[in-house]
């Protein structure tokens, strides 16, 4: 461990309440970018980290990213926020990322705690509540926390660094590829390398480095019929009903061993090479993670390696949900007028978004020809990100390993993530950078889901994960 770090560990171990208690106020933003009723507090987010950042030193900003589409109407998209701490040409400078939006979250999903308060484990187990304590406002907490132990400390960081905080990445990160591409030769111009703490461990006991990402492309099947909802006693059996032509449509996607079912698409897919498959026989890794993580065995296999495969190196095709069509509570007897099937398609090399778009949208066209109904068939895609790897022999790789021993007492295991943070790619091909996933949270807190949770023991060590990452970043030669 670079023996500068040793009182900023130790000012971490005496703040940890004082963390706490910024993560839970961030939390008590409830941040989701996808619904417009929650516009004002994702506003209200991006100010309050701005305003953490000015009070930490930092030269921050918000900046404008343009208007998007939200629920039908023209909305300001979120903010993006870039600030600076640090410009001294003899240290290598360090460029951060991280997202103030989170999913939505309602107690009625089946959460057992409020969502957007943090709430301690009553049982003492150190977890943490809330929705976005993972995902990503508690990684965010622990760079602004190694900023606090920093000045308070009166210490410089051993490192420029350069950070850039958006607020749309649970939808698409809708103009930050044109914001960086916009600030390449002005904010971004100097960034040696770029950590982004978005991800998460692949269990609840070994941290990892992540050099991969799967992309997503997301899709509505619209399905438009009559004008208007009907009765299904009056108008059942007369009219082709717009739910029965998305369901056939849908079930024809994917089986339930996860088989995608559009023509083509495994045909583009990279073939493995043996230093892949050997890379995922040597992380730390059981299907019973997945089982402690879901409540449940539903695996479709008991084998690890294959399993990770589906997770890391796959495509996966996941249905998400329909709108409009009925849902609540009770036996209303309606027939749904106009419904949209929402899925996804997980990205590995070599696919890409076009060319799977192009395989969606002509399979399913064909498919409701088929079905010879007289409704209307749409499929649009929402959102595309490509895929990513990274070179993870690069000193921003070894300075991280280094810390992770520094930090954990024990090495790390090389992961590629599931989940998609499609403006990876953007930093790294825009800027030319490596990029290096440093996730901070364990495989069991629940990203996306019910019950989201950090534990205690993650967000502080998490905090001392990112600064010693920054020493021995400094110390590297590379
Ligand atoms: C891994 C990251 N924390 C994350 O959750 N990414 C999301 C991105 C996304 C794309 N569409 C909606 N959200 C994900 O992988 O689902
Ligand atoms: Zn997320
Ligand atoms: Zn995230």
């Amino acid at each position: 461990m670079a023996a500068e770090a040793s009182n900023f560990l130790k000012y971490v171990d005496e703040h940890e309440e004082d963390f706490i208690q910024r993560l839970a106020k961030a939390v008590s933003i409830p941040s989701v970018s996808g619904n417009i009723g929650y516009i004002k507090d994702v506003e209200a987010m991006a100010e309050w980290l701005l305003q953490q950042l000015i009070s930490l030193g930092v030269k921050a900003e918000k900046r404008a990213i343009g208007q998007h589409k939200l629920e039908g109407k023209d909305v300001d998209l979120p903010p993006v926020i870039i600030g600076q701490l640090g410009n001294d040409p003899n240290k290598k400078t360090l460029l951060i990322y991280g997202h103030y939006d989170v999913q939505p979250a309602l107690y009625e999903d089946g959460w057992h705690y409020p969502c957007f308060e943090l709430t301690q484990d009553p049982s003492g187990s150190g977890r943490m509540y809330g929705r976005g304590s993972t995902d990503d406002k508690g990684p965010i907490m622990a760079w602004l926390n190694v900023l606090e132990a920093h000045q308070k400390l009166g210490k410089e960081l051993p490192v420029n660094l350069k950070m850039c905080f958006e607020g749309m990445e649970e939808n698409g990160s809708e103009n930050l590829d044109k914001f960086i591409e916009s600030e390449k030769n002005g904010f971004f111009a100097g960034a040696d390398c770029m950590c982004i703490s978005d991800n998460y461990w692949l269990n609840t006991e070994t941290p990892c480095l992540t050099y991969g990402l799967r992309g997503i492309n997301y899709y509505e099947i619209r399905v438009n019929g009559p004008d208007r909802d009907l009765h299904s006693g009056v108008f059942g059996g007369t009219i082709h009903e717009p739910m029965t032509d998305l369901i056939l449509l849908m079930s024809k996607l994917v089986t339930p061993a996860g088989e995608i079912l559009i023509p083509g698409l495994k045909d583009l897919i990279a073939p493995v090479t043996d230093e892949e498959r050997e890379k995922f026989e040597a992380i730390h890794f059981g299907v019973k993670d997945i089982h402690a993580a879901v409540g449940g065995d539903q695996t479709l296999t008991n084998d690890k390696v294959t399993t990770l495969m589906g997770r890391m190196r796959n495509p996966s095709l996941s249905l998400h949900g329909i709108e409009g069509a009925f849902s609540a509570t009770g036996s209303k007897t309606v027939i749904p007028c106009s419904v949209k099937g929402k899925f996804s398609i997980r990205l590995v090399p070599n696919l890409t978004i076009k060319s799977v778009t192009d395989l969606v949208v002509k399979y399913l066209d064909a498919e409701f020809k088929k079905l010879g109904s007289k409704n209307r068939c749409e499929v649009v895609l929402g959102h595309g990100g490509e895929p990513w790897m990274a070179d993870f022999t690069h000193y921003s790789y070894r300075a991280a390993h280094k810390a992770t021993e520094d930090v954990y007492g024990q090495a790390p295991d090389y992961t590629r993530e599931g989940g998609s943070i499609p403006v990876t790619l953007d930093f790294a091909d825009i800027l030319g950078l490596n990029v290096l996933l440093l996730p901070v949270g364990r495989g069991d807190d629940g990203a996306h889901s019910t019950d989201e949770k950090l534990d205690r023991d993650n967000y502080i060590r998490g905090t001392k994960l990112l600064g010693s990452y920054m020493y021995e970043l400094a110390a590297i030669s590379k």
